[in-house]
């Protein structure tokens, strides 16, 4: 149903001066942001909460926003990340049994705001055409806006290329993760055996990414996003695994690429990089990156696994890519984007260190590609088979 009060509450300023106007919810304020637009038809919970999504706020194109409500259980991090969200509808009332709290009061206790009754089609197209911009939002119950005031915050938003933003969303702390991905009827449980040692670089990850390594084995240790190779490899792991996050892989690189290189040198175990830890091994294996249009972010992108020749579904959030054109010598590209072609997988033909641009964790999303988690135990299983052979 579209707000009963014809006043707008809520302005949504682009840096090209365009206006959109609609009802506020969540928290009151302002926030500037690059605007993207997500097209996953469930998940704004993970989305929101998905750390790869600083300094972004999300236009969601599937209009019935709210109708799971929200619950602890799916946050991928403990508080909402993303800057904000753009939906068609007010949100739909929760009609589900996880419910603990309504989308708006959620986002109000987090101080995220949100802003309805927007045509997100239009305000998609306008991403599709131009590129992600930067914007302002600003929710208002008086309804006075300074448009002036708004376009220029929008204006001096300093965009996300050269930002290093994983720093900020990174564990302060090193600690130990061994839950395991929901399963029916009793939701998340902890691993018994784990048979690998994993230490998992936290950029942002979300939190199912560490379940599915705890679900396929590994005991899995985080370690802050500036953790050095002497860090991670005094845990001595059996594998290294680079998280998701926000932010210019080229501006997190500064400190992560030579820890990266680093390890890849000095330890010889399987290292599997996903999203943002995708673009930081590709980065320290010589490749570049570069920032895309409008990115890819949604839970129905196919992607072509170029050594199976299967399709698999996938969901996806980035903003950067790697230019498949500056793979050197020796990492073979193993997966491309059937929208676009570009680059969605790497890897190395003489070492099991492999990694994709997209969310084999889904949250949201199809889980088609968690056979790559496995495929990293697999990895980590023939490794200690040779030792002890
Ligand atoms: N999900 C991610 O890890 C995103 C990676 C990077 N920040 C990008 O936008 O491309």
């Amino acid at each position: 149903m579209p707000f009963a009060s014809p006043t707008p509450t809520a302005c949504l300023a682009l840096a090209d001066g365009t206006l959109f106007y609609g009802q506020g919810f969540g928290a009151t304020g302002r926030t500037t942001a690059e605007l993207c637009f997500n097209t996953a038809m469930t998940g704004y919970q993970e989305i929101m909460t998905d750390p790869s999504y600083a300094g972004q706020i999300v236009t969601f194109t599937f209009p019935h926003v709210g109708n799971t409500g929200t619950t602890e259980e799916d946050d991928e991090t403990a508080v909402p990340v993303s800057e904000g969200m753009i939906v068609k509808w007010d949100p739909t009332l929760a009609s589900n049994w996880r419910t603990t709290a309504e989308l708006p009061a959620w986002m109000a206790r987090h101080g995220r705001i949100g802003m309805g009754g927007v045509d997100t089609r239009r305000l998609t197209r306008a991403i599709r055409q131009s590129g992600a911009p930067h914007v302002a939002l600003e929710h208002n119950p008086d309804g006075n806006f300074d448009i002036a005031g708004l376009v220029a915050e929008a204006r001096a938003f300093p965009g996300l290329v050269g930002r290093d933003l994983a720093r900020d969303v990174s564990t302060l702390q090193s600690y130990r993760w061994d839950e395991m991905r929901w399963a029916w009827p009793h939701g998340y449980q902890r691993q018994e055996a784990p048979r690998h040692r994993v230490v998992a670089i936290d950029y942002g990850a979300k939190r199912n990414i560490l379940r599915s390594l705890a679900s396929a084995g590994c005991e899995v240790t985080v370690l802050p996003a500036t953790a050095t190779a002497d860090d991670v490899l005094a845990l001595n792991p059996d594998g290294v695994f680079l998280t998701n996050g926000p932010g210019d892989p080229a501006a997190t690189g500064v400190y992560a690429v030579p820890a990266i290189r680093e390890i890849l040198d000095r330890g010889k175990m399987p290292v599997f990089g996903v999203c943002l830890g995708h673009q930081l091994l590709a980065l320290a294996l010589g490749a570049q990156t570069v920032k895309m249009g409008h990115g890819h972010h949604g839970a129905n992108h196919p992607v072509k696994d170029l050594g199976t020749g299967k399709v698999e579904i996938t969901s996806m959030n980035h903003g950067f890519t790697v230019d498949s054109q500056s793979l050197p010598e020796g990492v073979t590209e193993t997966h491309v984007s059937l929208f676009d072609g570009s680059n969605c997988g790497i890897s190395l033909a003489d070492r099991p260190v492999f990694s994709v641009q997209y969310h084999p964790e889904a949250s949201p999303g199809p889980m088609d590609s968690y056979y790559l988690f496995e495929r990293f135990a697999a990895a980590m299983d023939a490794r200690a088979e040779t030792a002890a052979s």
